[in-house]
């Protein structure tokens, strides 16, 4: 049967990304993004699910760089998540959440709900886990600290707390984009989700600083009418100053536009790699329909 590595443990994020566009395959949670990462390259799993980018707060820098500078992998998919922040606290600190004294979370969780956390839990202390999961799974574990997590429904659920307070991000339109890891570019499995469009992902270093550099590259894209749909920059980890840009074109991989714009890109000296060409879903659904026994 496939495996799947995920950002686990179970109740995460990227479990319910993973349930929706592997609903039967053996998904395997693993403790960090660059665990997920190895366990691909070392065959101990097909594909791996990891977050990419949130609305919120933008890229994943541990997924980009890890992705980039150590475990090289394809890009084989995309699925996109609507994210709903749950304040979550063991039973026997139901009487008065209020008093809590520190929220456990994923990093981005916690800067998606500052505002909350700001007006109703002004001095609570925050502790940085390795995801919303593993938060909550720390909450359960200690019920007599006055202690929260912020999570989803799932891991309510799944480490049975309480839900303190509902939907609390700041932002309605809180999504996460995830990205399907494999290291060669294989067919992926049909997915229940629903698809909306392909993308193709390049990674662009410059030869040098020069003024109008970076036009150049995107002018290759410009005159072809090619979309961007995203453009990022990361350092090379070389010294200060030194980049490289990971570009998202709305479009699958064809025998002309995009061959054309890397020869382009190539005659100026810019190192390009492709990371993938790939098609992206999205999922709607409530987390209670995606819950998918294996
Ligand atoms: O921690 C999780 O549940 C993840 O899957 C990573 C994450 C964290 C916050 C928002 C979206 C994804």
């Amino acid at each position: 049967m496939t495996k799947i590595a995920y950002l686990g443990p179970k109740g995460t994020f990227t479990e319910m990304a993973t349930i929706s566009v592997f609903p039967s395959e053996e998904r395997i949670p693993f403790r960090t993004i660059p665990d997920c990462m190895d366990a691909v390259s070392k065959n101990i799993v097909d594909f791996a699910v990891v977050p990419i980018e949130n609305t919120i707060e933008g890229s994943v820098n541990l997924t980009l760089d890890y992705l980039i500078h150590n475990q090289k992998l394809l890009i084989n998919g995309e699925i996109t998540v609507p994210i709903e922040q749950q304040l979550l606290i063991h039973s026997n600190n139901t009487k008065n959440w209020t008093a809590i004294k520190k929220v456990y979370s994923h990093p981005h969780a916690i800067a998606q709900c500052h505002t909350f956390l700001r007006s109703l839990l002004p001095d609570a202390e925050f502790e940085y886990m390795n995801s919303t999961g593993s938060a909550a799974d720390y909450v359960a574990k200690n019920p007599d600290q006055p202690i929260a997590a912020i999570a989803n429904e799932l891991a309510a659920k799944e480490y049975n707390l309480v839900v303190a307070e509902k939907n609390i991000h700041d932002y309605e339109n809180n999504h996460t984009r995830f990205v399907i890891l494999k290291n060669e570019s294989s067919s992926m499995p049909e997915s229940p989700s629903y698809y909306i469009g392909d993308k193709t992902t390049l990674m662009v270093t410059l030869p040098a600083d020069y003024p109008g550099a970076l036009h150049h590259v995107l002018s290759a894209f410009a005159w072809r009418k090619l979309n961007l749909s995203k453009i990022e920059s990361r350092p090379m980890k070389t010294g200060l100053g030194n980049y490289f840009f990971v570009i998202d074109v709305a479009m699958k991989m064809d025998e002309v536009l995009i061959p054309g714009v890397i020869a382009e890109l190539e005659a100026l000296k810019c190192q390009v790699t492709l990371l993938g060409s790939y098609p992206c879903y999205s999922l709607s659904k409530k987390v209670d329909e995606i819950r998918v026994e294996t």
